[in-house]
């Protein structure tokens, strides 16, 4: 027999014996993504939004920037989120992050890949934010990095920015406390910094919240000698 029709056949077979589940509801649904009531559901951000921080905006503005980034321009050119870090985005990015859920890599490519084609551009390095050593050993992935392979597998570059020390978790930390917990958090080693001299990057993380983390990485970078910054997320914080 074909084997074309060999894998038909078994997928038909694994499909009965194993039924997929959404990953937010846990209800039996067709195919490998969410069920089409947790799709209808998910807030992905789309115009208008802060054509810099990405911030869902509630009108179009004549300046298509938002008052934070107006007044403080971020380090990063333009930062992208796919949606709003609501009760479907957070289950999502949290059994993704903690629950070894790597098979929603491509659900989670499909939820970014608008944004991902709008920040790509020639010789772009794709850097996903680096997970600390001790965090790495023990959940033996990083999520952002799942990610940023799967999006980008001939230009992705995550030696080049290391996490230098542990830093205790964002959450529960205001602003002020998440700028200060990140401050040189990161560092480019030394001999790679010939591999980022003015190459545009793009900084995959999976959430922003206040922006502390990737504003950090982007300073990092661009004080090592990197070219223009941006950054994409899965969801945000809004
Ligand atoms: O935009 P910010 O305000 O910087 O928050 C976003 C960051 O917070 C989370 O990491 P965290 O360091 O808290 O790791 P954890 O969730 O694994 O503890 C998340 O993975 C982002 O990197
Ligand atoms: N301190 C860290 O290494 C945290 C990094 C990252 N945000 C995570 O996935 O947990």
């Amino acid at each position: 027999m074909d084997s074309g029709y060999l894998n038909i056949w078994f997928n038909q077979l694994a499909n009965i014996l194993l039924p997929h589940l959404c990953p937010h509801c846990r209800t039996f649904c067709e195919g490998a993504g969410l069920c089409a009531a947790c799709w209808q559901r998910l807030e992905q951000i789309s115009t208008p939004f802060c054509s810099c921080c990405g911030r869902p905006l509630p009108y179009a503005l004549p300046d298509t920037r938002c008052a934070r980034c107006w007044v403080a321009p971020p380090p990063l050119a333009s930062i992208r989120a796919a949606c709003r870090y609501d009760d479907i985005a957070s289950t999502l990015v949290i059994r993704y992050k903690h629950a070894d859920a790597l098979h929603l890599t491509p659900l989670l490519a499909r939820l970014v890949r608008r944004f991902f084609d709008e920040l790509s551009e020639p010789n772009q390095l794709v850097i996903p934010i680096p997970l600390e050593r001790r965090r790495y050993f023990r959940r033996r992935y990083n999520q952002s990095a799942e990610l940023a392979r799967y999006m980008a597998p001939d230009n992705f570059a995550p030696s080049l920015l290391i996490r230098q020390r542990n830093t205790p978790s964002q959450a529960g930390k205001n602003r002020q406390q998440r700028i200060d917990n990140v401050r040189g958090a990161f560092a480019v080693p030394a001999h790679q910094k010939p591999a980022l001299a003015n190459r545009p990057i793009m900084l995959i993380d999976d959430v922003m919240t206040t922006g502390a983390t990737l504003f950090e990485a982007a300073k990092t970078l661009q004080m090592a000698g990197a070219g223009s910054i941006c950054g994409l997320v899965i969801a945000r914080v809004t």
